[in-house]
């Protein structure tokens, strides 16, 4: 076997990269997940790296600086495909930052055509003739329509890639798809003779996915969700790159009380927020009072320094749609968001001091800062809790159990289910 990775991975937030590490893990890759570029030396024997970022809601230029020196990371690692994973809902805005992103990266590999595929069956997204659905909703009618940063008001992956970049994008649709790789390869490669840049490419399950993955074997990037790196494991091991080790996934246990903190606003965590509430204990952060000054940081610990020795706690600003648009119109998104996220990465750090060492944090962004102020620098992944979400454990000193939940992912008694599993 070789020494290099193979699978070179730039997830644009970190639920983002635990959800495709999950996969490539299970797909008998040995994957270990960074935060941002790494800065030490990575273990040996990886197959895969996934490099995971806070891009999908910079700004875009920021996005692109961060993505490249991503890449060249793992270019420079000896890495022979890459892998761009950005949301199954295809979170962005119309400035980007997906289209900025792909379009750099592509140039940066001296390449002319990638797919774009984020559908996840598993987690009930999927793609017919280029309209994503959720369940059975058109995404534009989906809980994402309300999302407090990236609302998706277009279900038309085709139009809202092509507002975000220069290039030309295409369709590989449904009935192409279900033909199998042959024909999957076939259009893609008609696609690019035609001047297109991008495919966004159907699938409606994980056959799909794995037919698509192998038509990309000769991709040097691929774009999209979790789901279509269901395929590339195998394209490696066709090429006699990579053997059949499938990881156990199992993580070394740690003593301690566990906590939940929750910044997602989406549907699913709503519920499963009032799933908790039910029977156990919750502290909710407000972001109006967070900016008239009030100290809640201080009062969360105040209130759980207590408890957590007896039993796990919540703490969190999820809010129904009309409380975050209450909130935002007095704050703006961005500040209301940011207050949030660093009130509950303040909470994080002091519920360590107070010996927390299992800790589910729910939301894409919320993790990303999170896991910063952890000064988490790696995370070896776990077995699946739900579809898209596994425990992970941190590397380094005082390390901590951790699962990064995307906001959508997880059944409504996601959080109890989790901490069930570690204690
Ligand atoms: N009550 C609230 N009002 C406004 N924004 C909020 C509130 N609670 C959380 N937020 C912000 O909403 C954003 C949710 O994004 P994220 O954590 O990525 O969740 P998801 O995974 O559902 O996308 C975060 O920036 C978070 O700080
Ligand atoms: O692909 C997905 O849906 C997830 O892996 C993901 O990117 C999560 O993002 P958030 O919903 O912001 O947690």
């Amino acid at each position: 076997m070789v020494n290099k990775p193979l699978l070179g991975c730039i997830a644009d937030d970190f639920t983002g990269g635990t959800d495709l590490a999950s996969t490539l893990v299970a797909s008998g890759m040995r994957t270990l997940q960074v935060i941002g570029v790494p800065r030490e030396p990575v273990p040996a024997d990886i197959d895969a790296i996934v490099i995971a970022l806070k891009t999908r809601t910079q700004p875009a230029g920021e996005a692109v600086a961060d993505s490249l020196a991503a890449l060249d990371w793992l270019k420079a690692a000896g890495c022979r495909q890459f892998f761009f994973k950005y949301c199954s809902t295809f979170d962005s805005t119309p400035e980007g930052n997906i289209g900025p992103v792909a379009d750099a990266l592509l140039a940066a590999l001296e390449c002319r055509f990638a797919l774009a595929c984020p559908a996840f069956p598993a987690n009930q997204r999927t793609l017919y003739q280029g309209y994503l659905f959720v369940g059975e909703l058109l995404l534009s009618e989906s809980g994402m329509r309300h999302h407090p940063l990236t609302p998706m008001t277009d279900a038309n992956l085709v139009r809202v890639l092509q507002r975000q970049t220069a290039r030309s994008v295409g369709l590989v649709p449904w009935h192409t798809v279900s033909r199998g790789a042959p024909a999957i390869r076939a259009a893609f490669d008609q696609l690019e003779q035609a001047g297109h840049g991008y495919a966004i490419v159907d699938a409606l399950d994980d056959g799909h996915l794995r037919a698509i993955g192998e038509a990309a074997a000769g991709h040097r990037l691929i774009t999209g969700g979790s789901g279509v790196a269901l395929g590339l494991a195998e394209n490696f091991r066709r090429a006699g790159l990579l053997g059949d080790n499938r990881q156990a996934g199992a993580l070394p246990g740690l003593e301690g009380p566990s906590a939940v903190l929750s910044g997602s606003c989406s549907l699913a965590t709503n519920a499963q927020v009032e799933h908790w509430q039910r029977h156990r204990p919750s502290f909710q952060l407000d972001p109006l009072r967070l900016a008239e000054g009030r100290d809640l940081v201080a009062e969360a610990l105040a209130w759980a320094a207590p408890l957590v020795a007896r039993e796990p706690v919540l703490i969190y600003g999820s809010a129904r749609p009309e409380q975050v648009r209450a909130a935002q119109e007095q704050l703006g998104a961005a500040r209301a968001g940011e207050l949030v996220e660093q009130a509950l990465s303040r909470i994080a750090v002091g519920l360590r001091e107070l010996g927390v060492s299992k800790l589910v944090v729910a939301g894409g962004e919320t993790s990303g800062a999170v896991v910063k102020a952890l000064e988490v620098r790696a995370l070896r992944i776990g077995t699946l809790i739900d579809p898209g979400v596994p425990w992970t454990r941190t590397l380094g000193d005082r390390p901590l159990l951790l699962a990064l939940k995307s906001g959508n992912f997880g059944s409504v008694d996601f959080f109890e289910k989790a901490l069930g599993r570690v204690e």
